[in-house]
Order: C-alpha cells, then sequence, then structure tokens
C-alpha cells in the first residue's frame, strides 16, 4: 500500500533513487516556450533540481511536496533563502530572489487554480493504479484551460513492485486526454545493463505533451 507515510519513510531512510543531481535533460530539450511570468506547477517535486531550472527561464514555478525533509534538502543543498508562512495545513515557502515556492503538504489538499503549464516528472508513475485517476484528475483541475503539460513516464515488462509504476500508453491517453502526444521515448534497458540485471528487456521512458 502506497500511504503518505511510505513517502515519508523514504524520505527518513534515504531511500530517494528518484532524485537526479541535475536538469533532466528531457526538460531542456522538450519544455515549451511560454510567456515568461507564466505559472507552472510541479506536483510532487521531490527537491527536484528542475524547478530551479524552470524559475531561471523567468516562470513563476510551484512545486508541491509532502516531506519536510525534501523540502529542507531542496532549499538548504541550493543555499535558497526563503520566508514561510502557512496557509491552512499547507505550508508555503517563498524563496527568496527567485520566482519559486514550494507548498509543503498534501497535493490532494492543494486546490489552487489556473496554473498555465505543469511539470510531470515521476509522479503520475509514483501513483498506484487505484490513486491514478484521482491524481491526474486533480492536477488538471488546477491547470487553465489552455495549459500546457510536459509528462515524463514509463513503461516496462517485468513483475516490479513499484513505484515507479508502469503505466500503458492507453492508459496515458485515457487518464489525460486525447489532446496529449507522444513526442519521444527511449528504452532505458538498451542503454543501461541495471535494467536487463532486474529482468527488464523493456524499460521505456516516455515524453508525453500536451500543447494547445
Ligand atoms: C518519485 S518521487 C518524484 C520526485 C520528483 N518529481 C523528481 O523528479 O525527483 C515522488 C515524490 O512525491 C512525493 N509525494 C508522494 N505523495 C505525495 C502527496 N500526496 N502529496 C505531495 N507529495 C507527495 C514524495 O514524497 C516524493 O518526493
Amino acid at each position: 500500500m502506497i500511504t503518505n507515510e511510505f513517502w515519508l519513510d523514504r524520505w527518513k531512510t534515504g531511500r530517494i533513487g528518484f532524485h537526479q543531481e541535475g536538469v533532466n535533460p528531457k526538460l531542456i530539450e522538450f519544455w515549451p516556450v511560454l510567456p515568461k511570468g507564466s505559472r507552472i506547477l510541479v506536483p510532487l517535486c521531490g527537491k527536484s533540481n528542475d524547478m530551479i531550472w524552470l524559475a531561471e527561464q523567468g516562470y513563476q514555478v510551484t512545486g508541491v511536496e509532502l516531506s519536510s525533509l525534501a523540502v529542507i534538502q531542496f532549499l538548504g543543498d541550493n543555499d535558497l533563502a526563503f520566508e514561510t508562512h502557512q496557509e491552512g495545513d499547507l505550508k508555503v515557502h517563498s524563496v527568496d530572489g527567485l520566482p519559486l515556492r514550494i507548498v509543503e503538504g498534501d497535493y490532494f489538499q492543494f486546490n489552487e487554480t489556473d496554473f498555465d503549464a505543469c511539470y510531470d516528472r515521476a509522479a503520475m508513475i509514483a501513483m498506484p493504479d487505484s490513486k491514478r485517476k484521482e491524481y491526474v484528475t486533480h492536477t488538471l483541475d488546477r491547470l487553465s484551460s489552455s495549459a500546457c503539460v510536459l509528462l515524463v513516464s514509463l513503461q516496462y515488462d517485468g513483475d516490479k513492485q513499484g513505484p515507479p509504476f508502469s503505466v500503458n500508453e492507453d492508459s496515458v491517453v485515457s487518464l489525460w486526454g486525447s489532446q496529449i502526444q507522444k513526442i519521444a521515448s527511449e528504452n532505458l534497458a538498451l542503454t543501461n545493463p541495471q535494467y536487463k540485471e532486474e529482468g527488464h528487456n523493456i524499460f521505456e521512458e516516455s515524453v508525453w505533451r500536451i500543447q494547445p
């Protein structure tokens, strides 16, 4: 069962193999050019450096993350000064000198709307089957009607226990709607022997985009 406790424990025990040190190359390659000041939502953000890259492009970035440890590490590792205020059950950390906020708390309690775009890397695929539809619906409800989405998803063979969970192409389209299009994909098992060792012939990372 993937509960909030599961994730808090992953951070407490440092089992955060999903974290990438640099900026995700797929973000740099496939992020659409949007007007400066566009509001970007990064659900389940962890301590991803991708948020810094987006903020440096001139967007107003809001990451949402459950674990206070992830938030502390993100702010500390990047030497960011910040101010914090409480909004209901959520803590909002606003970074000095960068258009970036981290909202600490349960994403399903986060109710802001009218975001111009969403960047989902390892968020939808962190959700078990039973919560995935609720996650996508909650995310789409946060976006304006003409918003862009950049989604990095995974599909793999074998019987790996998620997260990350494998999500097939039909499910991506039925969850996000027919406007979503696959724009790139790479079978990581062809280049990284680790996946073959774990019993996968296919470990396909795909990039999807909704671009109205
Ligand atoms: C697989 S990690 C991905 C993190 C980040 N997107 C990245 O690319 O490194 C999933 C993250 O979602 C967070 N998370 C899980 N459930 C959440 C929830 N209900 N609300 C907010 N964050 C959540 C976890 O703590 C974890 O940091």
